[in-house]
């Protein structure tokens, strides 16, 4: 087995793969902390071990969401190695080679619970991730209503986060792993039942990890394997420093805005079971202050690729294009 390392929820400890590059500790603070507020009024990641915000979810296991989540369908990847690289269906045409990464299902609770068990015979590993919604059953509704929404409001009010956009339940199996992405909302992620390691990159970081262009159905997402980084394609990498942590029963990460984060369902620890809680960004400063900042900065290259490549009308034309334009003359 390659080199591990040693991290810590604050109760536990689990012994995990430690990859190339370095890493700090993400604080773990108490939400009455200062700091913690601190925290979070500047875009820095924190645990938060007492907000109590699913704390009327602590009962939630698989027989007893099987039991009272009622009929609905529920998004099911099916992946047949642990990674679980998200894409976005409606970019595909744009990158003809494309090959899709996991496949995906709607099953009812029912068939993911069966699914699971058939799949460990065939190596392959699913990962449920569906929208909380109106189809859930009443004590699911109940135990969503007993949500600390007292303190996620406040902190979404005094940080002047957008609406709450969506709150995803998530139910992993043990070594299913989320690869290094990052999303363009606040997220506030409650960890319900088992454990993850979160490893965290600042938005400065953009330049050693290597997101996927606008256009690629992997947008947002890394090109480099944690596992086996290509050194000759991304040299950069070799220079990535993060920050990481491992969530348990009852935790609240703060995962920052345009911060690239991996999660792992530590094996051999059970499946595990998370919701998060999905805020718009802050609404740009009326007047813009220098110098920019880095989550700034991805933004403007962000649209600045999508006109590129909105411009051209044709994704096969981009690459040519941006080297032409930089390639040899910024150098
Ligand atoms: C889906 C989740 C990762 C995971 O829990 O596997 C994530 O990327 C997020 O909450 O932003
Ligand atoms: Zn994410």
């Amino acid at each position: 087995m390659s080199q591990t390392t040693r991290l810590t929820d604050g109760r536990k400890s689990f012994e995990v793969k430690k990859y190339t590059f370095s890493t700090e500790v993400i604080p773990r603070l108490s939400c009455h902390d200062p700091e913690c507020e601190e925290r979070i009024e500047n875009g820095l990641p924190v645990v938060i071990p007492d907000a109590n915000l699913v704390a009327s979810a602590r009962h939630w296991n698989l027989d007893y969401l099987h039991d009272n989540i009622g009929d609905g369908k529920f998004m099911t990847y099916f992946s047949n190695s642990k990674k679980f690289k998200y894409y976005d269906d409606k970019k595909c045409p744009n990158i003809k080679s494309f090959k899709k990464p996991m496949e995906q299902e709607e099953l009812t609770f029912d068939e993911f619970v069966k699914k699971i068990n058939k799949g460990k015979s065939k190596g392959q590993r699913l990962y449920l991730q569906q929208t909380l919604n109106e189809t859930v059953g009443k004590n699911i509704v109940s135990d969503f209503l007993g949500f600390n929404w007292n303190w996620v409001t406040a902190q979404q009010k005094k940080n002047s986060f957008g609406p709450l956009t969506n709150n995803m339940l998530l139910i992993g199996q043990e070594g299913n792993i989320t690869p290094v992405h990052y999303d363009e909302q606040e997220n506030f992620f409650a960890q319900v039942y088992g454990y993850k390691r979160f490893i965290l990159f600042p938005p400065e970081e953009f330049p050693n990890l290597y997101p996927h262009p606008t256009y690629h159905p992997c947008d947002r997402q890394s090109q480099v394997d944690f596992d086996e980084p290509d050194f000759e394609k991304f040299p950069k990498f070799r220079n990535a420093s993060g920050f990481e942590t491992v969530v348990g029963p009852g935790d609240v990460l703060y995962i920052p805005i345009y911060w690239w984060h991996q999660v792992e369902s530590i094996p051999n620890e059970g499946h595990t079971i998370s919701v998060t809680f999905w805020y718009k960004g802050r609404p740009t400063p009326e007047k813009v202050t220098y110098p920019l900042n880095a989550h700034q900065k991805v933004a403007m290259m962000r649209n600045i690729e999508k006109m590129i490549a909105q411009a051209l009308n044709n994704p096969d034309e981009v690459p040519e294009f941006m080297q032409n334009m930089v390639l040899g003359r910024y150098t």
